[in-house]
């Protein structure tokens, strides 16, 4: 597999209209993008630009969400994961399962619309990676 794109650093928070106010205020951030739930993941999203890539703030959305134990653990929020694109995600898959790293589930439609999975930080040295399938113009998913 070669490495990808970085698409977004993702970032938990615990309240993301505090987290805006953050990028615009004190980062200088002129796109933020409108909040959006995503029940199917368990977070409230919101995409913050930068010239290269995108900061992913994340709210945990319900008591099961993913990210309430990381929340838990550091109320203040925190960088959470990042996130590279693929060109075949299901190779993708195939290839960290045979280097041994824990992969999270099954590939499933992530915030921008194409399938992503998460490997497990402890194989990835401590960092929650995210890989994702890169959006092709004019495909739907
Ligand atoms: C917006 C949608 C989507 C997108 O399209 O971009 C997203 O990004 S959704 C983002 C949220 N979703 C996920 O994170 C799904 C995958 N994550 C998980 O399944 C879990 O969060 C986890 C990685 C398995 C951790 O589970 P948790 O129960 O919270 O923690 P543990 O206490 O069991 O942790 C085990 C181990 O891992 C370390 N850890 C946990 N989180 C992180 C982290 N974000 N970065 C680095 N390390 C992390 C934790 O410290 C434990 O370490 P050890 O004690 O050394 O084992
Ligand atoms: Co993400």
């Amino acid at each position: 597999m070669k490495l990808g794109r970085l698409n977004h650093v993702g970032v938990a928070t615990p309240s993301i209209e505090k987290s805006i106010a953050f990028y615009r205020d004190v980062m200088g951030a002129e796109v933020i993008r409108e909040p959006f739930d995503l029940p199917a993941q368990g977070v409230k999203v919101c995409f913050v630009d930068t010239p290269n890539s995108q900061i992913e703030l994340i709210e945990p959305l319900g008591e099961s969400s993913p990210i309430a134990g990381f929340i838990a653990k550091n109320p203040e929020g925190g960088q959470h994961h990042i996130c590279y694109e693929v060109p075949d995600i299901h190779a993708a898959k195939s290839w960290f399962e045979g280097k041994g790293a824990r992969v999270l589930g099954e590939p499933r439609i992530g915030a921008h619309g194409t399938l992503i999975f998460f490997v497990h930080p402890r194989d990835m040295g401590g960092v929650l990676t995210e890989i994702m399938e890169t959006p092709r113009p004019g495909v739907s998913h």
